[in-house]
């Protein structure tokens, strides 16, 4: 996997690249629209390729590993057969999501153990085992199987679960290293950097993962309710350790203001469930602001969602018709509300993009995120 630089900013550690992929190219910044279980929630694929204009999607090994499970997915080719998503994947490792969603897992030297959140089955995720699913999914990034070191903790914990996600890692690496792709095209491991919000343990982290010359690097432990500015303090911390020719992600993030302050901080590459899930909640993200649509104020506000967004469903549905279909219930509420969040995620990478290559990107985050932030 290639991945060239291509413009920096003057005033910051932004910059653009492309990567380069066998199921195509992505250009940097890049927001990843999640897709857990195989796809994103309440989009068509083709409304992801000509609308919102997705350049990869992720997917959750927990999830997909649960259901529709390995004999599926591996009679089908792997994923992008399964969902005819013909361009990248990322799949994350599974460690997250089993702490977020499964509460009786317990963390052993050896991997994680947890019963499903479906049917309560008991299952082990181990480094190796991972990585197999991985392989199985066929994802054209794989994640390395970590620790997501929960928010606040000791020292002490954060340290100690730190160190056996770097153990886990050399076992992932080796795994990787061993197995073969299963499907004719090529797979890459990401290393993820922990160490919570401690400034030792983030520089050790970032040093042990820099170490492993992987084609790419990851951010982890942050979005998991820190304030904003230690994790602006932490990303600036690893970034200045980790290799600037390899794109850096920044796993969970985040907020269309995170997003521009991390592009700022010389991050790659972004996924979050929030612009899907405040979508199915009402809460749009748009090109003047944040709009609750479910609010009375768009009862009869026939102007069409977002205009200067262009999208789709931005320009063809009325506010007061997506309203309407939200307080209904409505499936095609969903529809469109996530294609506005999701076409919005990829537009605001892609001003930021340009605004990078126009050497002026530092200048226009502060006006852009101000304007983006405020509640209409
Ligand atoms: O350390 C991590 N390792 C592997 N996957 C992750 C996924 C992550 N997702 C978030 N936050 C996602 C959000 C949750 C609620 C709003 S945004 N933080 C994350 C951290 C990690």
């Amino acid at each position: 996997m290639q991945f060239t630089i291509q413009a920096t900013d003057p005033e910051s550690k932004a910059r653009t690249g492309v990567l380069s992929t066998d199921h195509g190219l992505i250009e940097t910044p890049i927001f990843m629209p999640v897709g857990t279980a195989g796809t994103v929630k309440a989009v068509h694929q083709r409304e992801l390729v000509e609308d919102v204009r997705a350049e990869i999607i992720l997917g959750n090994t927990y999830h997909l590993y649960l259901r529709p499970g390995l004999s599926v997915l591996e009679k089908a080719g792997g994923l992008h057969r399964f969902n005819g998503w013909n361009r990248p994947i990322l799949t994350d490792s599974g460690g997250y999501q089993v702490y977020s969603l499964s509460n009786t897992r317990k963390i052993k030297e050896d991997g994680v153990t947890f019963k499903s959140h479906i049917d309560g089955s008991k299952h082990i995720f181990t480094p190796e085992g991972v990585m197999d699913i991985q392989r199985t999914i066929g994802a054209d990034i794989m994640m390395a199987f970590d620790e997501c070191t929960p928010y606040p903790c000791e020292y002490g914990y954060a340290r100690t679960s730190m160190e056996m996600t770097h153990r886990w890692l050399t076992r992932c690496i080796e795994r990787f290293d061993s197995t073969p792709a299963k499907y004719g095209y090529q797979q890459t491991l990401f290393p993820i950097v922990q160490g919570s919000t401690y400034k030792d343990l983030r520089q050790q982290s970032a040093e042990f993962v820099a170490e492993q010359q992987r084609e790419g690097n990851a951010i982890g432990g942050l979005a998991v309710g820190e304030p904003a500015e230690e994790m602006y303090k932490t990303i600036e911390l690893v970034n200045a350790i980790l290799p600037s020719d390899k794109p850096r992600y920044l796993m969970g993030v985040g907020t269309p203001e995170n997003i521009l302050e991390a592009i700022a901080l010389g991050v790659d590459m972004f996924d979050c469930v929030m612009p899907t899930r405040n979508a199915r909640h009402g809460v749009l993200f748009t090109t003047q602001g944040i709009i609750n649509i479910k609010n009375e104020r768009w009862k009869d506000d026939f102007s069409p969602i977002d205009e200067e967004l262009g999208g789709y469903a931005s320009t063809f549905y009325s506010k007061a018709y997506l309203r309407h279909l939200m307080r209904s219930e409505e499936i095609l509420g969903a529809q469109i509300a996530s294609l506005q969040n999701l076409t919005f995620y990829l537009w605001l990478v892609k001003q930021a993009r340009q605004q990078i290559i126009g050497g002026n990107f530092a200048k226009w985050k502060g006006a852009m995120t101000k304007k983006l932030m405020q509640r209409l």
